[in-house]
């Protein structure tokens, strides 16, 4: 279960997040976070995850978040990678791996054998031996997706994952994630794209600084709430 209370952001002057009050009772579920630009979507996912220093508190099955971010997974948005470390597709899954179980145990054998699995299902086996700035914006973000699922977590977190890319990696991802549903994981997911998100998601929350909506994906993407989230702040469909 994810419990947010009374979850506020200021960033200077600004106050970005209001009074963020949300419980997910979940086993299994993918939840969309959208709202227009700068609504604080991706403030509130760094908020939860303590990246952003927000007052309030965030709990993950009744403890609080910070204090179990290594059994958590987050996919920030791709434009914030450095991408001039000239890593493989292969080691960087290994990286994900390592960073669940520390720097300085062995490479279990089992690892190879998820690490070869996890390319083989993201259709990344031929891309294997390529640097990452090699890779299309589709091919990364999968690559991001692999190296994130080398650790096992419960609760997944991916900012804007599918931003800029190329239909079939979105595809791939998208059975993916459907599938880490039905394993019982819970996935949060900013995304923007109104047209896709009655097909992906099963609950929305629509977000401006506070939260205006959280519910089943039709019932938020109604025309009213549409009207009253995204067309008010001058964003064209
Ligand atoms: N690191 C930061 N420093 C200063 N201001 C920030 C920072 N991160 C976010 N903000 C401000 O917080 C507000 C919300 O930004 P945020 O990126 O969370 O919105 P968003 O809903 O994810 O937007 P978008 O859809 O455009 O990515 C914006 O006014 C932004 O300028």
């Amino acid at each position: 279960m994810l419990q947010v209370k009374n979850m506020n952001l200021f960033i200077g002057q600004q106050h970005i997040l209001h009074d963020i009050n949300l419980t997910i009772q979940s086993s299994g579920e993918l939840i969309g976070i959208m709202g227009p630009n700068g609504a604080g979507k991706s403030s509130f996912i760094k908020s939860i995850l303590g990246e952003f220093k927000a007052t309030g508190f965030a709990f993950w099955n009744d403890k609080p978040i910070k204090q179990q971010l290594t059994q958590l997974t987050y996919i920030p948005q791709r434009n914030q990678l450095d991408l001039d470390f000239p890593i493989t597709v292969k080691d960087s899954l290994i990286t994900g791996y390592y960073q669940t179980s520390g720097w300085f145990r062995p490479m279990a054998n089992e690892a190879y054998i998820k690490r070869d699995q996890l390319l083989s299902d993201l259709q990344l086996t031929d891309l294997k031996d390529k640097t990452l700035n090699q890779l299309s914006g589709g091919q990364l973000q999968r690559v991001l997706l692999a190296k994130a699922l080398m650790k096992d977590s419960d609760l997944l977190c991916l900012d804007e994952p599918f931003v800029g890319i190329d239909f079939k990696s979105e595809e791939i991802m998208i059975q993916i994630l459907r599938r880490l549903r039905s394993e019982g994981k819970l996935i949060l997911i900013v995304h923007h794209d109104i047209h896709k998100a009655k097909a992906y998601f099963d609950r929305i929350l629509l977000l401006n600084r506070s939260v205006k909506f959280f519910g089943s994906a039709t019932e938020a993407l109604s025309d009213e709430n549409i009207k009253e989230v995204f067309l008010k702040e001058g964003v064209t469909l």
